[in-house]
């Protein structure tokens, strides 16, 4: 619509026009995450700004191939978060069975629990940086057999991560084959945004393959949050990263407790530490899945895709339902950086033994969580002589123990 002309204003419409163009430039900059090192002048822009807090984007994946293969490089890179639309997975077909589990008796679950000798099954204590989360869940992943047809403790299906504990079809009928099928669909899909992401690296889209698709190692977390009426600021879970490629989350649409952590505008490429940064409230799209990148994506991309950090808050009144599909490699894979410009930031990292630490984190106080920063590039840390020593005697096709490894936890740091 025009606007009615007024008289002997165009100085003032002059003046209006550049203070826009200025704030729109600023804004722009922001959104860019160019650095802008003046805090004042951050301030200023945001006050100016009419556009709501930046946020993930939500892509398509009916978009032309070329356009999504940017979109998501560029999302890996400012966020490590985006949401995608036409992902081609039934997302309404699992709540049930999903809330179903959690509506059991708790010593139903309880009798599903995992151990320190296996990493499957029900918990409600879990520690994510020294703290007890407010939840419970369970971890349900590929078998070592890879065949889910067996039964869950058959001894082919021995793994690193153990064994699964799904309950039976007496107790939750229909809940297993559900919960296979969803899994195998997020399983496609999780491929397919690898070979995006491998493709906004400049290598082929089938470039991740062998590693993941064929050898992935992946796990789908069910996760129940009840209402935490203590106002105490207790959180669903405390701020971390993924540890695997990439994650592939279904959030309850009708609780926002997720948040992202934006990425600082402090001008370096480096990670941000997790000081500092404001949190983006990841609000789920109708129909949406939620993507974030992980450890293994940052270490492969050479930095390029940021691991972002991420906590959930608790609902005084809601109960919230989610569930994130851990997209792994193998166990035995090397994850090093791809060729890229500049010279290779991280040291091999193998995804097992990155993945027994986390896992051994769980049941018994090793020090401080592992890191990708342990496997940068003239780092101090001892994982990298550890991870040698664990490669030289582990066996994939078993449990990893905490107690079988403990002498090798404890080693003396260096
Ligand atoms: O519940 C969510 O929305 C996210 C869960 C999450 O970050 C995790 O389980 O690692
Ligand atoms: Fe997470």
């Amino acid at each position: 619509m025009k606007r009615p002309k007024r008289r002997g204003n165009r100085r003032w419409g002059e003046l209006m026009k550049s203070r826009t163009r200025a704030r729109r430039l600023l804004v722009a900059l922001i959104d860019h995450h160019v650095s802008i090192r003046l805090p004042p002048m951050r301030l200023l822009a945001r006050r100016f700004s009419s556009s709501p807090p930046p946020a993930p984007p939500v892509l398509d994946l009916h978009a032309p191939r070329h356009a999504l293969v940017a979109a998501v490089a560029d999302a890996c890179s400012r966020w490590g978060f985006f949401q995608v639309v036409h992902h081609g997975v039934d997302v309404n077909a699992y709540h049930k069975p999903m809330a179903d589990f959690f509506r059991l008796p708790h010593n139903a679950k309880a009798a599903l629990r995992r151990t320190a000798g296996n990493a499957r099954g029900f918990f409600d204590d879990e520690l994510t940086k020294q703290k007890v989360d407010w939840k419970q869940a369970i971890d349900v992943g590929m078998p070592g057999s890879r065949a889910w047809a067996l039964p869950d403790d058959d001894p082919s299906n021995a793994c690193l991560d153990g064994f699964n504990r799904l309950p039976s079809d007496a107790l939750l009928p229909g809940f297993r084959e559900a919960t296979v099928r969803y899994y195998e669909s997020l399983t496609s899909l999780a491929a397919r945004v690898a070979s995006l992401m491998a493709e906004g690296l400049g290598m082929p889209a089938d470039h991740f393959d062998r590693e993941l698709r064929e050898a992935h190692t992946s796990y789908l977390r069910l996760n129940y949050y009840p209402p935490h009426p203590g106002g105490d600021g207790a959180l669903g879970i405390s701020p971390h990263r993924d540890a695997g490629f990439l994650t592939v989350l279904w959030q309850d649409p009708s609780c926002h407790s997720l948040q992202v952590q934006q990425p600082a505008e402090t001008g370096s490429s480096r990670r941000y530490d997790g000081s500092g940064g404001e949190w983006t409230t990841v609000v789920p799209a109708e129909g949406a899945l939620t993507i974030n990148t992980g450890d293994m994506a940052q270490i492969w991309s050479n930095d390029r895709y940021q691991a972002p950090l991420h906590r959930v808050l608790t609902h005084p009144t809601l109960e919230r339902f989610s569930a994130p599909f851990f997209y792994n490699p193998g166990y035995r894979t090397q994850v090093a950086p791809l060729p890229s410009p500049g010279r290779p930031k991280f040291l091999p990292c193998n995804w097992g033994y990155f993945r027994a630490q986390r896992f051994a984190g769980d049941f018994a106080d090793f020090g401080a969580e592992i890191q990708t920063d342990d496997f940068y590039e003239g780092s101090k840390s001892h994982h990298p002589q550890m991870q040698e020593e664990f490669l030289r005697t582990v066996d994939f096709s078993t449990p990893f123990s905490v107690e079988k490894y403990r002498p090798l936890l404890q080693m003396p740091r260096k």
